[in-house]
């Protein structure tokens, strides 16, 4: 008998149960939708072929046996609902933005923390990103608690060719969520829940917080502030080092975001140059003398596939290569098809 314990974290509802320790269901695919009066999960039991569906409304938990299904003209490769496609459902985009140009970034100060706005050249490269992502199907998207990697999720999705409305789920109350309902499918179809997380934020600098990268290397030495900014493991004065900042950054996506991918979800990630490294390192399994040298310029997204429960790099797409990124997998090509034939 298998039970699923349900809890809400960030305005995601996660099976505790169903999650083994490297975030993967090890009993089946699970998909999460919002609804006018709750949120719906859906779970398929692959190892008793079973198939069910359980609604929390509100607090409560109830189960039924049918599924309301949701029409999009438009399917993305996770909204196709069909038995088949749910076994077969553990491929999916996942991209990653660092945000554009901060204010920060712009007169050369550590930021680490502190929440500073895009410039507008910051603005100008988010808007960019989004012109090269414009044809990859996003269903999810989180991003830091941080201004500057919201104003570029947002940003970006202005330029998304599926016009979905990027729609900020807060945690806050019970209240604050039920004042936050939609009541309409339609509309919640024509959505993309975007969900902060504090975890995914810049690495905290510490005391190098606000000072001049330039002058703290005149004052401390190259050297020094190299290993500061570069180590693995020795963090700034009273900071975090890039091993503190995976640690959290790290866990948070193996809970929160893998499960999704392996439900068939395509997500967006925007945060920031240390959160992602450490991202990137997981993802790609680098050394901690490898990850020394990534480097992330700030507004060029980096398309990932989830794919048999591994992540292939496929760049950063761009206008001239991006058929390529489609012709890599059958059903991000039709999603880039079908796509063409609705706005053409
Ligand atoms: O927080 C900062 O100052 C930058 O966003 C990242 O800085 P770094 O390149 O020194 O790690």
């Amino acid at each position: 008998m298998a039970t699923a314990v349900f809890h809400q974290t960030a305005g995601t509802l996660q099976s505790r149960q169903f999650i083994n320790n490297s975030g993967v269901s090890d009993l089946g695919n699970f998909s999460v939708r919002l609804f006018p009066r709750g949120v719906k999960v859906d779970i398929r039991l692959s190892k008793r072929g079973n198939y069910g569906s359980v609604e929390r409304k509100f607090g409560v938990i109830q189960a039924s046996t049918s599924s309301t299904p949701v029409f999009d003209p438009v399917s993305s490769p996770s909204n196709d609902n069909t038995h088949e496609s749910r076994k077969k459902s553990n491929e999916a985009a996942l991209i990653l933005i660092r945000h554009g140009e901060s204010l920060w970034n712009e007169k050369n100060l550590f930021t680490g923390c502190v929440d500073v706005p895009l410039t507008k050249k910051g603005v100008e490269e988010a808007i960019e990103a989004g012109k090269r992502i414009s044809n990859i199907p996003v269903d999810l998207i989180f991003t830091s608690s941080l201004i500057r990697a919201q104003m570029t999720a947002m940003l970006a999705m202005t330029q998304h060719r599926r016009r979905k409305v990027p729609i900020i789920i807060r945690n806050e109350s019970d209240q604050a969520r039920t004042w936050s309902q939609i009541y309409s499918e339609d509309t919640i179809k024509q959505s993309i829940p975007v969900i902060a997380a504090w975890q995914l934020n810049e690495r905290m600098y510490g005391e190098l917080q606000g000072l001049n990268k330039q002058e703290t290397a005149d004052r401390f030495g190259k050297e020094k502030v190299h290993e500061w900014r570069r180590s693995y493991d020795i963090p700034p004065p009273n900071g975090e080092s890039l091993e503190m900042c995976a640690q959290r950054a790290v866990a948070y996506f193996k809970q929160n975001i893998e499960p999704q991918l392996l439900s068939g979800k395509n997500v967006m990630i925007a945060a920031h140059g240390n959160s992602l490294r450490s991202i990137i390192m997981y993802l790609d399994q680098l050394t901690s003398q490898e990850v020394i040298s990534l480097e992330l310029s700030t507004g060029i997204p980096m398309l990932y596939i989830f794919k048999e429960g591994k992540f292939i790099r496929r760049g950063s797409p761009v206008a001239p290569t991006e058929a390529g990124v489609y012709a890599y997998t059958r059903r991000l090509a039709l999603y880039r098809q079908k796509l063409d034939e609705m706005l053409h």
